[in-house]
């Protein structure tokens, strides 16, 4: 290609970025105006809701249906994931609480469902997500719920057995783990891998056949694990992406997980309804009565009116020895008719029933 070929072509881009700059401030100004329109419909005594959960997903998809290329479908919906969190944050900066230390994947979750301008608080357990959105103190939570290898995350199962939360939101994110040195590591004389115990479990076999005879030491988070390999020499931690470029470590094997698809699903838990979009999911808790064929009686209402199940978890309940209750996930909106009365069905047989929310199913 000629010099000059290539000055031409930059002052191309020169101009559409010109007009792309342009169209991406009289957007922010459409959502400035929103907020005004939001501030003035207000009844008396109501609190503004500035985020529409229901509403980003609608963007994102419309974006996805008529993105032409080249960039792919998922690149240009991160794109404007990031331009409607800046414009969100124009009207109101979201405050959202996630599973720290800064670095995890949750970190990295809340990111990819919110886009990065909202104001973020790393905290140190899963219950101070829960506590810290039920006390007000942020607008949602971010936690994760079920991994592809490792099955169901019992403390965000039990979690929500202690606290009223909504469901708002979630988001699936492929999982790599890596296995990361610091400076100061001898790597011949590893005696020791920390890393979370579900991200120990995710890459059991690797660590079978590579580090049999290491210790593997479970610890709070993966990037917990990043920060005491930093100044430690004969150790090794697991984790992603976002805790070897926070801490600075080395990739000493890259994407060590057993299964390649390993993926782990998140939720975003506020105080807000969502309503119905036409593509939604429905989290529920039931209990049953500890008698023979109460599964069954539960699952039949779904069954007979084709209603999707996309999961079921058992978790002892809090309230006898040896009795469980159900988290079930099912496609639809609680406020669907369908759904509707399979749930009046369900609690007609049910010792308890709480729907935990309905929300948008993922778009990224
Ligand atoms: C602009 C709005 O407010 C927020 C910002 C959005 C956007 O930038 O597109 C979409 C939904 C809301 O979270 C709106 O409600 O339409």
């Amino acid at each position: 290609m000629s010099e000059q070929e290539l000055k031409a072509l930059r002052v191309r881009i020169d101009s559409l970025d010109e007009k792309v700059l342009e169209l991406i401030s009289e957007r922010a100004r459409c959502a400035q105006e929103v907020a005004r329109v939001k501030m003035a419909s207000l009844a008396e005594g109501e609190v503004p809701v500035f985020y529409r959960p229901e509403r980003e997903a609608q963007v994102l998809k419309r974006v996805m249906e008529r993105n032409q290329g080249p960039l792919g479908n998922e690149e240009m919906a991160r794109l404007f994931r990031e331009i409607m969190s800046s414009c969100l944050a124009l009207e109101q900066p979201l405050k959202v609480a996630y599973l720290g230390p800064e670095g995890t994947f949750t970190q990295a979750a809340a990111m990819k469902h919110f886009g990065h301008a909202v104001i973020s608080k790393p905290m140190a357990a899963i219950d101070e997500v829960f506590r810290e959105v039920a006390a007000g103190a942020v607008n949602f939570g971010v936690v994760p719920v079920e991994n592809s290898t490792e099955g169901a995350v019992n403390h965000t199962l039990d979690s929500f057995l202690e606290h009223d939360m909504v469901i708002c939101g979630e988001v699936e994110l492929r999982i790599h783990h890596h296995l990361l040195v610091g400076e100061n590591t001898k790597t011949d004389s590893i005696s020791r891998i920390y890393s979370h115990a579900q991200s120990l479990a995710q890459c059991r076999k690797w660590l079978d056949a590579h580090y049999p005879n290491v210790e593997r030491v479970a610890v709070s988070s993966n990037a917990e694990a990043a920060k005491r390999v930093k100044g430690e020499w004969n150790s090794a931690a697991i984790a992603g992406d976002m805790a070897a470029g926070l801490y600075g470590l080395t990739r000493l094997a890259e994407k060590i997980e057993d299964r390649p698809d390993n993926s782990t699903r998140f939720l975003m838990i506020g105080s807000q309804e969502v309503p119905p979009t036409g593509d939604d999911k429905t989290s529920i808790i039931v209990s049953m009565s500890n008698k023979p064929g109460a599964l069954h009686e539960l699952l039949v209402p779904f069954h007979d009116n084709g209603i999707d199940l996309t999961r079921i978890e058992t978790r002892p309940s809090r309230s006898g020895k040896w009795t469980y209750v159900f988290f079930i996930d099912f496609v639809g909106h609680h406020r669907d008719p369908l759904v509707k009365s399979v749930l009046e069905k369900i609690s007609q047989e049910a010792v308890a029933l709480k729907v935990l929310g309905s929300y948008p199913k993922a778009v990224l």
